[in-house]
């Protein structure tokens, strides 16, 4: 199942479990305290503002949460670059609080873009990435940004003597895998057969087997290079463009969504201001915890509850006019597998005309039907984490985020 391709170049298949952290157990963490939101201004604190933080793809869904975040609860922070191919006019509202705030327009494909960037950084946050699971990029584009891009992070922390380097990784270098096995409330030990063929998965496998394999490597200076993984699952919240396509799409459909996967296939999602949150977590006590969090993954997750992925949705698309018809798919899956691959033909033979990219095609139908949940402690007991951001909140904050773009679809 899942489109022919992945691995380096896009062919074969790419296997094994993903590389796994030692089996360690650290001390539990404090309480932390709440500053207020994350659009709010910057941190206040009588903290001596010293780090440089580079955020690659710091313009993306992830990554705005990730500056914003930063800026509102890193105290330490001088200097807040962010690196990506395409920057937000919105980073202009961020240059007046009292963190320097570069704007840096950059390829993480080239090498001296990506050292120019990271040289005298402190802590590393790499987010960018190609996250394609719809077949709008080739697989060797993938690979390139994806792996390559990781590889160029890398060298370049080790050449310039950056230490610390956060990536964010994926639920999907562990699963769903290609033989529809269930991975029910798994942690990070939990065994389970990690085989992609998909470029997506393939890509972030990689990418965090060098990132992890980085860890403890001497970088400029002779100290050594502190690197951790975080895989969140599917991240929600404001700015997720598929929630909005889903949107669109019930719009479309006279305020109707039709349900393609069982609600009984539990998916596990999580908050993007609680991803953001683990982000600058992770980053500052990587610098204390260098020998229990150096080398590690971790699951990045909250109190989202576990639903089937349109159920999931519906959590934010009911109270904004939408209906999920029938309890039950209306349409058996060999017809729905059908239709899927029928949409994967139609992109192929459209391809050299347009760009044809449905949300049904054989990999998003595979993965949606088969459950992904996590149930860990990991990153609590490593550094403390607790979700900043309860499922009330969470759910408020993106209702109004769709309810907004209602009134620009009006
Ligand atoms: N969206 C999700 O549900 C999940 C995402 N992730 C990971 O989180 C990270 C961010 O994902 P999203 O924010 O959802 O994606 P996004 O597409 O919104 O953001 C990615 C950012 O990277 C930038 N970028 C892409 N290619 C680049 C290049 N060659 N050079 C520099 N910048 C480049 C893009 O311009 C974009 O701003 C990715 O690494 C993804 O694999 C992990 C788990 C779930
Ligand atoms: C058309 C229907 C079959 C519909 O239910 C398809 C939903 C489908 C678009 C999503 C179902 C599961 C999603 C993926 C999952 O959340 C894991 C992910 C992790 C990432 O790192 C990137 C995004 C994604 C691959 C996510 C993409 C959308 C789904 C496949």
């Amino acid at each position: 199942m899942g489109q022919e391709g992945g691995g380096a170049s896009g062919r074969g298949r790419c296997v094994g479990r993903p590389a796994g952290a030692p089996k360690e157990d650290g001390p539990s963490g404090g309480q932390f305290e709440y500053l207020g939101t994350v659009a709010a201004g910057m941190a206040d604190s009588t903290e001596v503002r010293e780090l440089v933080y580079l955020v690659t793809g710091g313009c993306g869904f992830l990554g705005e949460h990730v500056v914003r975040m930063l800026l509102q609860r890193e105290p330490r922070l001088l200097e807040l670059r962010v690196f990506d191919l395409h920057l937000g006019a919105w980073l202009e509202e961020l240059k007046t609080g009292p963190v320097q705030v570069t704007a840096i327009q950059g390829d993480v494909t080239q090498a001296h873009e990506v050292a120019a960037a990271v040289a005298g950084a402190h802590v590393v946050i790499h987010t960018a990435g190609l996250v394609d699971v719809f077949g709008r990029a080739s697989p060797e584009t993938i690979y390139e940004v994806n792996v390559q891009g990781t590889k160029n992070v890398i060298e370049a922390c080790v050449q310039t003597g950056t230490r610390f380097l956060v990536y964010t990784s994926s639920m999907e270098v562990v699963g769903p895998n290609i033989k529809g096995h269930h991975f029910y409330r798994g942690n990070e030990d939990t065994p389970y057969e990690a085989v992609h063929r998909h470029p997506y998965p393939c890509s972030k496998a990689q990418a965090e087997r060098l990132v992890l394999e980085a860890n403890g490597r001497k970088v400029h200076g002779g100290l050594p290079l502190v690197t951790c993984a975080l895989r969140p699952t599917g991240i929600y919240g404001e700015g997720h463009q598929i929630m909005r396509d889903f949107y669109h799409q019930g719009l479309r459909l006279g305020g109707r969504l039709f349900r393609t996967i069982p609600a009984s296939v539990e998916h596990g999602r999580v908050y993007v201001g609680n991803v953001a949150w683990m982000h600058v977590l992770v980053a500052r006590e990587l610098q204390q915890r260098a020998a229990l969090m150096g080398g590690q993954v971790y699951f990045c997750y909250d109190q989202s509850p576990y639903k089937s992925y349109e159920d999931f949705n519906m959590e934010f698309l009911g109270p904004c006019g939408l209906r999920l018809v029938e309890t039950r798919p209306l349409v058996p899956y060999w017809l729905l597998m059908l239709l899927a691959a029928l949409n994967a033909l139609l992109q192929w033979l459209l391809r050299p005309l347009l760009l044809y990219a449905p949300l049904l095609n054989p990999y998003t139908l595979a993965v949606a039907n088969t459950a992904f949940t996590v149930n860990t402690d990991k990153a609590q007991r490593h550094f403390g984490y607790e979700p900043l951001f309860s499922w009330e909140d969470s759910r408020t904050r993106t209702i109004r985020w769709v309810q907004a773009m209602e009134g620009s679809a009006r």
